[in-house]
């Protein structure tokens, strides 16, 4: 069987590794910078864990990330595409070879060791059962290829799919199944194996937007209890925020910024990121309250900071005015252009250019009463009090 690629995935996929599955291949950025990293790092244990520099070349790309990770850490590799978050995943895998670099599970040194020998279990992106296998022969397939008998191997997975909530369905074929039970059974496969580093290539990618929000609920759940290191790729943000204890940011090959969640989302500090966390974010060198920005005008700020940083806020921070405000002073006060409107949720989302490139979100009755289209001229302001300074 092999196993249905990404796009991006290689030719050097294996056909099949014990973990349960066939395996497989599992805007506007800034240039990478050294890695940032917002709080220490959690998990560096050289007993416990995963402790691992990847570096692999494919041919102009060169993937350089070093992953450290606690027993019950879930770690969110999160990135742009092409960033190489799958290539990270592969590495883990033992799909493709570290160019240099380490990858060490609990104290045990795994770069010489092949995928199928490898305690590690993967989730691909499409789940990749096996269609002819019933859902228990599926989840039974691991422990059967570890020498489980063919009844304890049942056994086991049965005790997985009742945990998953899917005894009723042990015995149906991948195609009855649906998406979100469909996942469920990659999860108990790759479980049954008793991994100690569970990998998953964007585990909700192939579900609707409905259906995901239960499974993502039930990932959650599944994800807390594992007490092993979990790695999971994704590009959306929000499961990145859900399901990780910790997320690693990677964009060109490197570690860009890693940390909590909410300290990511708080301070990002790369374009990609803002982005992804729907915040204005602009670099630039700060003397007390006034940050001079690298490109463009100064910024006032609540906070007392001296020397390189960044500010921070939100489109919904920012107020337009289609004629300058009477009175108001030239602080936080920029002239602009609207370059574009789009809905965002019940507002609009207004992407500004001019003397301060920012997107502004407002009602679409302020959107109709300031006449806003492609080409209009704005006044744009933000209070101090609603940007957010912090060192670069
Ligand atoms: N088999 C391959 N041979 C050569 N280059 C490859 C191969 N697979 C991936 N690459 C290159 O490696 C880089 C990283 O790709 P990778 O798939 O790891 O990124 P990603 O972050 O997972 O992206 P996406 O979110 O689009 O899946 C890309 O530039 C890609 O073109």
């Amino acid at each position: 069987m092999t196993g249905r690629a990404k796009a991006s995935g290689g030719p050097d996929e294996g056909d099949m590794n014990d973990t349960g599955g066939p395996a497989t291949g599992a805007g506007r950025t800034v240039p990478a910078r050294d890695p940032a990293v917002t709080e220490p790092a959690g998990g560096h244990c050289p007993d416990g864990g995963l402790d691992a520099r990847l570096v692999v070349d494919r041919g102009t790309f060169r993937l350089d990330v070093t992953l450290t990770a606690a027993p019950g850490d879930v770690v969110a590799l999160l990135g742009p595409n092409g960033a190489g978050k799958t290539t990270a995943l592969r590495a883990l895998a033992g799909l493709v070879p570290l160019g240099d670099g380490h990858l060490r599970l609990d104290g045990t040194d795994l770069d010489r060791t092949p995928p199928e020998s490898r305690p590690v279990g993967v989730v691909f992106q499409d789940y990749l059962l096996f269609p002819h296998l019933s859902a228990l022969d599926n989840v039974a397939f691991g422990p059967r290829c570890r020498g489980a008998s063919k009844a304890q191997a049942r056994a086991l997975a049965a005790g997985w799919l009742d945990r998953m909530g899917l005894a009723e369905h042990a015995g149906v074929k991948p195609r009855r199944l649906s998406g979100g039970q469909a996942q469920r059974v990659a999860l108990a496969r790759a479980l049954a194996t008793h991994p100690r580093l569970l990998l998953l290539d964007e585990p909700l990618a192939a579900l609707d937007a409905r259906t995901r929000l239960e499974v993502r609920a039930q990932l959650r759940r599944h994800l807390a209890e594992f007490e092993a290191v979990a790695v999971l790729v994704t590009h959306d943000p929000l499961d990145a925020m859900v399901l990780a204890d910790r997320l690693v940011v990677v964009e060109h090959g490197r570690v860009v910024q890693e940390g909590a969640p909410g300290d990511i989302a708080r301070r990002p500090r790369t374009d990609y990121i803002a982005r992804l966390v729907g915040l204005n974010l602009y670099r630039g060198h700060a003397d007390g309250h006034t940050v001079r920005l690298d490109a463009g005008p100064a910024i006032t700020t609540t906070e007392n900071l001296s020397g390189a940083v960044f500010v921070a806020f939100p489109p919904s921070a920012v107020t337009l005015y289609g004629e300058r405000p009477e009175g108001a002073s030239a602080r936080n006060l920029w002239r602009c252009e609207v370059a574009g409107l789009e809905p965002h949720g019940d507002q609009i989302r207004t992407d500004l250019t001019g003397e301060l490139p920012l997107a502004a979100d407002l009602t679409t009755v302020a959107a109709a009463e300031l006449g806003l289209h492609p080409g209009a001229p704005v006044w744009a302001t933000v209070k101090a009090t609603q940007t957010h300074a912090y060192l670069a």
